[in-house]
């Protein structure tokens, strides 16, 4: 069903009556993939066929920027990887252009990147403000060569170097300073590449990217998204019962957020994976172990769904490694904190990298959730509709920045999506 969703309204979720999930759900095609390779496939110049393009809003962007390569001011949209992939790609490209994007990504940081592709030789400086975003990008032939690189703010910016290395005289050579962040991202980028032909080698802090050129097969086929099936193993943990099935889901060793079903067998929810996907079951509670610390260093994306499936399942849990949430689409520490404290739970935030919840209190018959412009927000309160008796969530258009589908499928699991408008909403 095709929904408008206009600006300021929301959406009222109620779950079937018996909260038993049964069905098939096709999830979102990774938006992480499909932004590299067809950033690697302009780079190669080839008519590479990319099957299963993620229809995200993210690559969206970076499909009309391609298309608008030529023009002299370019918008990236509200992508991180959008906007940072794109930098690096610019710097290559000759002609002037200018790179502007959305207000929210305005705040995000790219300093980093943009003084390491300076120091290879890129001509990139700040159309407005020293920091952020929009950038003056003149490209030219980078030599490339030696680069340090603090590691520790987003993968991204090594993702954005390595990715066009290959096409710098030199190469590059990158030393990460800081402790790396959202390492398997990085990994992800260099497994791609290695796939298109591209040599490197990564020794402990050093990484080398060799001169070379991409090479495309005629088709590519972009895998189902495990950040988006996240959301369907909390809809499972607040289950009465759940057999779901993620078609076309496999074990990934592209994608960091496959450690979701390693993650919830704690939470009581086991993954069987066949040829055609995996099938989320819902064991019984007594199984249940709920994890106690949770190392997310590495799988940012997971943060918001496994703090509300522990505020959901009236649990306690520590998250660490969550350093990096605070420069995504929101201040994700901030928005946690804030909504899981008004459903009762208690909420400890350590130095912005460690949240602590904990809910002994009963949750509100019913909560309305401020999304903050964040697709993570939206899809990770949604699933507590199973648990409550209804559940309202601000600004749903917010998903489709990753999953554009979200409210159609959990339409089709059962759940009643209703549209909430302004005046409802103040009565
Ligand atoms: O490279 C990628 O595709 C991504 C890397 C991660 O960002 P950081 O490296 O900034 O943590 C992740 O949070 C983001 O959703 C996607
Ligand atoms: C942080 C995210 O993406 P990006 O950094 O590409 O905006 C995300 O999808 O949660």
């Amino acid at each position: 069903m095709e929904r408008n969703m206009s600006e300021g309204e929301a959406v009222k979720i109620i779950a079937p009556e018996d909260k038993k999930l049964k069905g098939e759900i096709k999830l979102p095609f990774s938006k992480s993939v499909s932004n590299r390779v067809l950033i690697i496939k302009l780079l190669s110049d080839s008519n590479c066929e990319i099957k299963n393009i993620s229809e995200s809003q993210d690559t969206k962007s970076l499909i009309s920027v391609l298309e608008k390569i030529n023009h002299d001011e370019i918008n990236a949209g509200s992508g991180g990887t959008t906007f940072r992939f794109i930098m690096a790609l610019l710097s290559l490209l000759p002609g002037k252009r200018k790179l502007t994007c959305s207000e929210q990504m305005k705040n995000r940081p790219i300093e980093a990147l943009v003084s390491a592709l300076q120091d290879l030789g890129a001509d990139i400086s700040y159309a407005e403000e020293t920091g952020k975003p929009p950038l003056i990008i003149t490209g030219r032939n980078l030599i490339g060569g030696s680069v340090e690189l603090d590691a520790s703010i987003s993968s991204q910016y090594l993702s954005a170097l390595a990715m066009i290395a290959p096409y710098c005289k030199k190469g590059i050579e990158v030393t990460l300073k800081g402790d790396m962040v959202s390492r398997p991202y990085l990994e992800m980028t260099l497994r791609i590449m290695n796939k298109f032909g591209a040599e490197y080698s990564w020794e402990g802090n050093v990484l080398s990217v060799k001169p070379g050129a991409y090479e495309m097969p005629d088709s590519y086929e972009i895998e189902p998204d495990w950040s988006a099936a996240s959301y369907w193993y909390e809809l499972a943990a607040f289950s009465n019962e759940a057999q779901i099935k993620l078609k076309g889901l496999n074990k990934s060793n592209l994608q960091a957020d496959c450690a979701v079903s390693r993650i919830y067998k704690g939470f009581g929810v086991d993954s069987y994976f066949s040829e055609d996907g995996v099938e989320l079951v819902k064991l019984d509670d007594s199984t249940r172990i709920s994890h106690k610390r949770l190392e997310l260093l590495h799988n940012p994306d997971l943060a918001q769904t496994v703090a509300v499936t522990i505020a959901g399942l009236g649990s306690s849990g520590t998250l660490l490694g969550l350093k990096t949430l605070k420069v995504k689409e929101t201040d994700r520490i901030e928005a946690l904190r804030i909504e899981l404290t008004r459903l009762g739970a208690e909420v400890d935030v350590i130095d912005d990298t460690e949240i602590i919840v904990d809910r002994t209190e009963s949750l509100p018959v019913s909560a309305h959730i401020n999304t903050y412009g964040d697709h993570r927000m939206a899809m990770s309160f949604a699933p507590l509709a199973l648990v409550m008796e209804s559940v309202t969530i601000d600004n749903p258009k917010v998903v489709a920045k990753s999953y554009p589908n979200f409210w159609n499928d959990l339409e089709k699991m059962g759940f009643k999506i209703e549209m909430v408008t302004e005046e409802v909403k103040s009565s």
